[in-house]
C-alpha cells in the first residue's frame, strides 16, 4: 500500500522519521493554505492509497487530556465567515455554501474510512482555525457552536483535499495543550509527541 504521512512540522514526527523506510513523508507547513497547496500538489504528482496526517492539537475537553491520542472522525473550517454584531456566522450560516454541498455533510468534512470504526483509540471531532486565540469568550463561542473535542490549524485542510481527490485519509492528533493555554510550561509537548509517534508507527505497521 502506498502511504503518505503529512505533518505541519518535522518536529512533530521526528521520532517516526528516524525509523521510517516505508511511507513517503510531506512536511506541509503550519496552517491551511500551505497544507492545501502542498498536499494537492503532491497528490497530483503521485498515487497514494492512504494519507495519514499526524500532529499535535489543543483540547476543548477534560476527557481528552494532555498526551492522549485520538483519531478525528470529522473536521471543519471554524473561522471562515463573518463576525456580525458579536455573532460569528460560517459560510453555511451566510448561505454561501450549502451544508450538504460536496465535500461537506451537514457542514462537516467527514471521514468514512472503515478503519475508524475498528480502532481502540478515542474518536473526536476536530475544528480547524487560522488564528489560535486565548480569548475566553472566543473559545467559549467556538466550543458552543461546534461542540468539538480538539482544535488544530490543518485538520480540515486534509479532509477537504482528500475528499475532493477521493483518497483515503486518517487524521491522528495528540493533545499538547488545552485550547487557549499560551503558557508553554503547561503544555505537554514532549509527551504528546512521544505518544503521537507511537500511534503513528502502529498505524503504519497496520496498513503497510
Ligand atoms: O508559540 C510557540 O512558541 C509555539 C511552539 C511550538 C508550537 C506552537 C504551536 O502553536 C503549535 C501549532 C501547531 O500545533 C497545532 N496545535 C497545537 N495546539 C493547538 C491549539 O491549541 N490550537 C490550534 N492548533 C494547535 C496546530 O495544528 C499547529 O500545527 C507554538
Amino acid at each position: 500500500m502506498n502511504v503518505l504521512v503529512i505533518a505541519a512540522t518535522e518536529f512533530e514526527i521526528e521520532p517516526f522519521l528516524r525509523l521510517n523506510n516505508t511511507a513517503d513523508v510531506l512536511i506541509a507547513g503550519v496552517g491551511v493554505p500551505s497544507t492545501i497547496y502542498n498536499l494537492t500538489k503532491k497528490l497530483l504528482h503521485s498515487n497514494y492509497d492512504l494519507v495519514i496526517q499526524a500532529g499535535i492539537a489543543g483540547s476543548f475537553t477534560s476527557t481528552l487530556q494532555n498526551g492522549s491520542v485520538t483519531f478525528i472522525e470529522k473536521d471543519t473550517f471554524a473561522d471562515i465567515g463573518v463576525d456580525e454584531k458579536g455573532n460569528f456566522k460560517t459560510l453555511f450560516d451566510m448561505g454561501f455554501i450549502k451544508e450538504n454541498e460536496f465535500p461537506f455533510t451537514s457542514g462537516w468534512l467527514e471521514n468514512q474510512h472503515a478503519f475508524l470504526s475498528k480502532t481502540s483509540l478515542a474518536l473526536a471531532t476536530g475544528i480547524t482555525v487560522n488564528k489560535i486565540t486565548d480569548d475566553i469568550n472566543e473559545i467559549r463561542s467556538l466550543s458552543e457552536k461546534f461542540n468539538a473535542g480538539i482544535e488544530s490549524m490543518e485538520g480540515a485542510a486534509l479532509h477537504y483535499v482528500c475528499l475532493q481527490q477521493k483518497i483515503n485519509f486518517v487524521q491522528l492528533r495528540s493533545i499538547s495543550n488545552s485550547v487557549g493555554e499560551r503558557d508553554k510550561q503547561k503544555w505537554a509537548m514532549k509527551e504528546a509527541i512521544t505518544n503521537l509517534n507511537i500511534e503513528l508507527k502502529k498505524l503504519i505497521d497496520h496498513f503497510i
